[in-house]
């Protein structure tokens, strides 16, 4: 009861307290000091309960100081855990039970969507942050809970919470999948990266090698590690060694903190990278997204071009092309080999380019999206700011195509047509969730 010392008035050592010697002074101090005590300690104990009362899990209390940026999220209790054990319950032959981490995400929610449909067990874990309008991340969950994906509220850094779901749930899969996204944010906010992608993604692999049996782990890398390469296309064999971006560099950590899981623990990773995923319910911090968002109003949109008016290139990959790609490295992913900690023999380490193949300048996309909004885009061409994005990205295939049966079929036209019919009955509808 440290909290306490500095109210008690009693001498440390009692015996050597000799500036009083009438024994009614000191009788009158001790029931004054007794008083005293009684009173703070019933402050003191009424403000744990309080505290106690307020949070329906002590487990979620930020106790120490490397969780004090945790908000604090309800979870927990029998009510709570039934509906944990629901959403992750399989529910088809050889189906596998999955917790998919950013499932209030753009990708997130897709993939756990198209899991639940072919009966595998998921359960949703997402922070809600606000780094884009959280009322569309609340939409998703709202789809999703209609089709029985429950999503847990809580952060990965939250290794209480974590280790809870691994104790309610033997999940064989974890599809990782949250992270902080965006390329040029990083500049604004680099702790957001380090907290979610580096610190998070140890957190998460610190439970999971913990866990018993220990999941096979499937997460989202990113195209951006290829940072300055100019070999086109790339490979999985090219450096990655010159990212452009904190975000790029904090995925590449990534990919090296998977390396060290992998030998020291047993754990089975394979790690995605993304080329720039596009598609309904997607991320409004996108280009094609709020150029979308700003051609319908009429605002002017920054067109980036390279140097020498070079044209700026992407790999555009369209959503479920990324989804079958998910789905295939679950299902192709072997078995972690440690338990209780301690790795038994060496386990599966894989990376995937997941792209389309085929990289379209910026200026083409937003020729696209003119002619299905039927407006005239406002362009202001210029030139691509040191602010952390690549002059062009383009994947290499083969690998996933060999190992995952990956193909991608949606060309930017088709794919853009789709985003362009959602977003219409998305944002005239009153942002109602309809699918
Ligand atoms: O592939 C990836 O790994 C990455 O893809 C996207 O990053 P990015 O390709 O930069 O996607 P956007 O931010 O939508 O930019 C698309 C293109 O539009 C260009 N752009 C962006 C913004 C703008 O105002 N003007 C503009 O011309 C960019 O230079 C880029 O060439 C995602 O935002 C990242 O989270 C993801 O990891």
């Amino acid at each position: 009861m440290t909290q306490l010392k500095h109210l008690d008035n009693s001498p440390p050592t009692p015996g050597k307290f000799k500036m009083d010697k009438s024994p009614y002074i000191h009788r009158l101090r001790w029931h004054g000091s007794l008083a005293k005590l009684t009173f703070w300690s019933f402050i003191f104990l009424g403000l744990i309960l309080i505290f106690f009362f307020r949070s329906p899990s002590s487990n979620s209390l930020p106790s120490d100081p490397s969780r004090r940026s945790l908000r604090t999220y309800n979870w927990g209790g029998p009510a709570w855990e039934k509906r944990v054990r629901s959403s992750a319950r399989v529910r088809s032959r050889h189906g596998m039970s999955v917790l998919v981490t950013g499932a209030a995400g753009f990708v997130g929610t897709h993939v756990s969507a198209a899991l639940k449909r072919r009966g595998d067990g998921v359960l949703g874990l997402d922070c809600f942050n606000d780094y884009y309008d959280p009322s569309l991340k609340r939409a998703r969950q709202a789809l999703l809970e209609r089709s029985g994906v429950f999503i847990v509220e809580g952060d990965i850094n939250d290794s209480a919470l974590l280790s809870k779901l691994f104790e309610v749930v033997a999940f064989t899969h974890v599809m990782h999948l949250a992270a902080q996204a965006g390329v040029r944010y990083a500049m604004e906010n680099p702790g957001s990266y380090v907290h979610s992608n580096i610190a998070g993604l140890v957190n998460l692999l610190e439970v999971c090698k913990n866990a018993n049996p220990q999941p096979a782990i499937v997460w989202a890398s990113s195209s951006s590690v290829y940072g300055l390469n100019t070999k086109v296309p790339f490979s999985e064999r090219d450096r990655t060694d010159q990212p452009a971006s904190l975000y790029a560099a904090t995925k590449k950590a990534g990919e090296e903190i998977a390396h060290t899981y992998n030998h020291i623990y047993g754990l089975s990773l394979t790690g995605l990278r993304f080329f720039t995923v596009y598609g309904p319910w997607g991320r409004p911090d996108m280009a094609y997204f709020f150029f979308t968002r700003d051609i319908l109003k009429g605002k002017t949109i920054p067109i980036f071009e390279a140097a020498n008016h070079g044209t700026v290139a992407r790999d555009f990959t369209y959503i479920d092309d990324i989804v079958k790609g998910c789905l295939a490295s679950l299902d192709t992913a072997e078995k972690s080999t440690g338990s209780g900690g301690k790795k038994k023999g060496p386990a599966q380490l894989r990376v995937f380019n997941l792209g389309n193949t085929s990289p379209v300048p910026v200026s083409d996309l937003v020729t696209i999206l003119e002619r299905l909004l039927k407006v005239k885009a406002k362009r202001n061409i210029m030139k691509l700011p040191r602010n952390g994005d690549v002059p062009f990205t383009h994947a290499n295939i083969s690998s996933a195509q060999r190992e995952l049966g990956y193909k991608p079929t949606t060309d930017l036209q088709t794919g853009l047509k789709k985003f362009v019919r959602w977003y219409v009955s998305y944002y005239s509808g009153g942002k109602k969730a309809s699918g």
